[in-house]
């Protein structure tokens, strides 16, 4: 056994757990009317309700004690001191710093790492202004009217989801791309629609190194080479947000050209870095300087709010919760905001890359469930594909809700419409429907006797099943950053109650080494080699078809 499993916090909740077992939400409910306020909490204009989950005031109690067991506050104030916390790269982890109260000062290396975030940003400023104003112009001296963001993983997930998310903020000549993905299509689509004398592309690869985006890259740059611009051109059209100063040059990009940020940034935290300057083309500065103060607003929370009235430690527990002492293995993410239609993508990395491990800080094998599979949609559209699982699946799925008050596009009736479909949701999934509910309305409907019985148990929802709602007033720039901090410290609790190392990702990297491996038999460089017979199966197959 593991020091966590075996651990007295752990075993309280073991034994906690089997004393919930058959305890339904429906009746913790009744017999608490306060329920709600009770397990609730505010953050300025964004508000969680967990009281729909299956937890009482002990169950947190020991939730907290795991908590603190585990170090969580410890460990939050050395990530905000910015120490070398993700031990197997032996860097900080400082995107709080990107949010910062840039007056302060918080040291890497005994350097303050401040002045350069507010230099970095004063670059990105007078360059996205540039842009918006149309006075940073193409070769043709034309304005820009489209940005294509070149990235993948974090150098492109953070970026499309808040530019999305914030559409309603876009300047209203400057179209948006963003291109990932290595498939041909991605960037041949994308290119279709494009004027190469009014178009910027944004190289975004924090390691410049990838090769997805090189990839990409490459072909934007012959593709607008091709369109009869002049090397000279390229200065113009094409900047780079990385660290990696020497392979931006040896790409092609003039450094000055460059938005560097830094290696404590880590790749799914990095939409508050120049990897964000996308976002801030679209939305402006001052609307960007927006975005990192509800990050900054989020931080200050966790940093201050003892975990009871902490939302990132109240959600980050509750996950832990249902993983470690339920069986659930996934997390419904369900916005209730078309703008929000890449949150479920954005935290899939975010959370899956970051506590997707199964060795601990100390190296060994974990005996205890890490981070959950995320998945989901917007509402009300997964309604329609996967709740039916969710309602009457065998499979605990915890589920977190999200909705704006506010619309910004109040048409008719449908945000009522669709805010009742976030509360009956919820309802639902807590209440359920019993066996005495649904005979009471088959026998309504006119049936009886065997025919009645036969239908029942099809018609029943047992309810109990966890959920979260997070409200905001409406999705603006700040309480967009407020969520997305919220998510981000969520993964950091989970992650350090789990005892894992959060901020690094080896597990990406067999499979981009094989694919180095892999690729010369397909360009019909050289033979196969040595691989498993399903393996050289499917080369063979594909070069019979090419
Ligand atoms: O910004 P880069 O260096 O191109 O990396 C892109 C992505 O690749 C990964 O390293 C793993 O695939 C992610 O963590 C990262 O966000």
């Amino acid at each position: 056994m593991s020091d966590l499993t075996r651990s007295p916090a752990w075993t309280a909740l073991d034994a906690h757990r089997k004393a919930m077992d058959g305890v339904h939400m429906r009746d913790l409910f009744a017999a608490d009317p306060k329920r709600f306020d009770s397990f609730s909490l505010r953050l300025g204009d964004l508000l969680l309700d967990y009281s729909k989950n299956r937890v009482t005031a002990e169950t947190l109690g020991l939730l907290f004690d795991l908590a603190r067991q585990q170090g969580v506050e410890t460990w939050r104030d050395r990530m905000f001191a910015g120490e070398p916390i993700n031990g197997t790269e032996h860097r900080a982890v400082l995107h709080t710093a990107l949010r910062a109260d840039l007056a302060g000062s918080i040291e890497v290396d005994g350097q303050n790492v401040l002045p350069e975030v507010a230099a970095s940003l004063k670059h990105m400023r007078e360059f996205s202004d540039a842009v918006r104003d149309g006075s940073w112009t193409g070769h043709t001296g034309k304005p820009i009217t489209d940005i294509i963001n070149i990235g993948i993983g974090g150098s492109d997930l953070g970026p499309v989801m808040v530019s999305e998310a914030l559409v309603p903020y876009h300047h209203p000549r400057i179209r948006m791309h963003f291109v990932s993905n290595v498939d041909g299509t991605h960037i041949a689509e994308t290119l279709k629609r494009i004027d190469p004398e009014t178009s910027l592309f944004l190289i975004a690869s924090k390691t410049f190194t990838t090769q997805e985006t090189l990839t990409n890259a490459n072909t934007a740059r012959r593709w607008f080479l091709h369109s009869g611009a002049p090397e000279a051109a390229i200065a113009k059209h094409f900047a780079a947000l990385s660290t990696n100063a020497t392979e931006v040059s040896k790409f092609g990009i003039d450094t000055a050209n460059m938005f560097g940020f830094w290696d404590w940034v880590g790749g799914r935290y990095s939409v508050w870095s120049a990897i964000g300057l996308p976002v801030m083309i679209a939305i402006g500065a001052d609307a960007f300087e927006r975005f990192l103060a509800g990050g900054r607003a989020m931080d200050a929370h966790f940093r201050s709010a003892p975990l009871e009235q902490n939302l990132p430690a109240v959600l980050g527990v509750l996950g832990v919760w249902y993983g470690n002492f339920w069986d659930a293995q996934t997390h419904a993410v369900l916005p209730y905001d078309q703008y929000l239609h890449r949150l479920p993508a954005y935290l899939q990395q975010a959370d899956m890359e970051s506590n997707g491990k199964s060795v601990d800080r100390q190296g060994h094998r974990v005996d205890y469930q890490t981070g959950p599979v995320i998945f989901g949609e917007p509402g009300t559209n997964g309604q329609h594909s996967f709740y039916q699982l969710i309602h009457q699946g065998t499979k605990v799925i915890p589920c977190d809700f999200i909705a704006p008050v506010e619309s910004h596009n109040p048409v008719d009736d449908h945000h009522p419409i669709l805010l009742s479909n976030v509360l009956a949701q919820t309802e639902a999934l807590m209440v359920g429907k019993t066996p005495d509910q649904v005979r009471a309305e088959l026998t309504k409907s006119g049936l009886s006797g065997a025919a009645l019985e036969a239908l029942l148990p099809f018609k029943v929802f047992e309810g109990n099943r966890p959920s979260n709602t997070i409200l905001v007033r409406e999705i603006d720039p700040y309480t967009l950053g407020l969520l997305v901090a919220l998510y981000e410290h969520k993964i950091f609790v989970q992650g350090t109650i789990w005892n894992v190392y959060s901020f690094d990702q080896w597990g990406v990297e067999l499979g981009k080494q094989l694919a180095k491996a892999i690729q010369p038999a397909l360009l019909g460089e050289k033979a196969p080699g040595a691989h498993d017979s399903s393996t050289l199966g499917l080369l063979a197959a594909i070069r019979d078809w090419s």
